[in-house]
């Protein structure tokens, strides 16, 4: 379990934490999300004491993270896989950590092969990819068979399969009634693993519900609809949120009415609908609408250069 009580970080005047306040329970798998600088990772170097709060407070199963005697044991972190860059083999590496908590090397072996990393583990760390990297991160945050795993962007650099991996490790976790709090900017990942969301933007939380209710709250909803009259449909639903695109000669998408306004509106005007199929919102659309007002880093269109004019220029 992990709490945090008005928990705030600044850095000089830059307030990248601002006073929140959330629980993460055990037993279930709670995504972390929120656009880039929303304060993410710096929560998670609070918890497990690698920042100090400038406010409020942080427990992990009841206590500072500081305060554990064996603090492997009770959390184990993924923070930034890019920290390890030792000559050290990734054996050697995890034995050492190990030492400090007199963690035997079957655990070590254990983690290795939990992780896949076992083909490469004599190999120094100096020259793994980002993927292999990403797991020996996860293989160190897992060593202490800790109750409660905190993993920042886990599947960055993993290939489809280490993805998939990553999923059914952190649901196996969570199922196993441990805490388990992971970072990702991969919405689809993230519908797919997480049973409940704390969504933060630019330092303060702005969801913290099931995933369901976040889909249900926070997507519009969208009905696929084949017609012989796409037009007449179209005109007789315009209103005030009705949105529609037409996606091919009898086929609309139509957002903002649901299938059953769409079939009286179909039945009134006497056009024939042979399809209508709810679609659900995506995690993405729900947290775009969540996020819109809190994005700090906007990305631009380009503008496009007339053609022949040298796009290639200035590369
Ligand atoms: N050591 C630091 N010194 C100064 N500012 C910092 C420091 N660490 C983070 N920040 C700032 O605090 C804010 C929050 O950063 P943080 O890395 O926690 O965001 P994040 O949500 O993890 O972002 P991302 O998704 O890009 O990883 C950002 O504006 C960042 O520039």
């Amino acid at each position: 379990m992990i709490e945090a009580v008005d928990l705030s970080k600044r850095y000089g005047a830059k307030t990248a934490v601002d006073g929140i306040s959330f629980t993460v329970k055990p037993g279930r798998v709670t995504g972390f999300l929120g656009p880039n600088g929303a304060g993410k990772s710096t929560t998670m170097r609070m918890i497990v004491g690698l920042d100090n709060p400038s406010g409020g407070d942080v427990r992990v199963n009841g206590k500072h993270y500081a305060q554990h005697s064996a603090p492997l044991r009770e959390v184990g972190a993924l923070l930034d896989a890019k920290a390890v860059h030792t000559k050290r083999s990734a054996y050697n590496h995890l034995r050492a950590m190990a030492a400090t908590h007199g963690i035997p090397n079957s655990r070590v072996r254990e983690v290795i092969e939990m992780t896949g990393l076992g083909p490469v583990a004599k190999k120094r760390v100096g020259g793994f990819s980002l993927g292999m990297g990403q797991r020996l991160g996860i293989a160190c945050a897992l060593l202490g068979d800790p109750h409660t795993v905190i993993l920042d962007e886990p599947v960055n650099g993993l290939d489809p399969e280490g993805v998939q991996w990553v999923r059914h490790l952190a649901k196996g976790l969570a199922a196993e009634g441990r805490t388990v709090f992971l970072s990702s900017h991969l919405m689809s990942e993230m519908a797919l693993t997480a049973d409940h969301l704390i969504v933060i933007g630019r330092g303060r939380i702005i969801a913290d519900a099931p995933i369901s209710e976040i889909l249900d709250g926070h997507g519009q909803s969208r009905t696929r609809v084949r017609t012989d009259n796409p037009a007449e449909l179209v005109r007789a639903l315009a209103a005030d949120g009705v949105t529609s695109q037409q996606l091919e000669p009898e086929l609309l998408e139509i957002t903002g009415a649901d299938s059953r306004r769409i079939a009286e509106a179909a039945l009134a005007g006497r056009i024939l609908v042979y399809e209508l199929t709810p679609l659900q919102a995506s995690l993405e659309d729900a947290y775009m609408q969540l996020t819109t007002d809190e994005v700090e880093y906007h990305s631009h269109t380009l503008p496009q250069s007339p053609a022949g004019t040298g796009a290639e220029e200035g590369r």
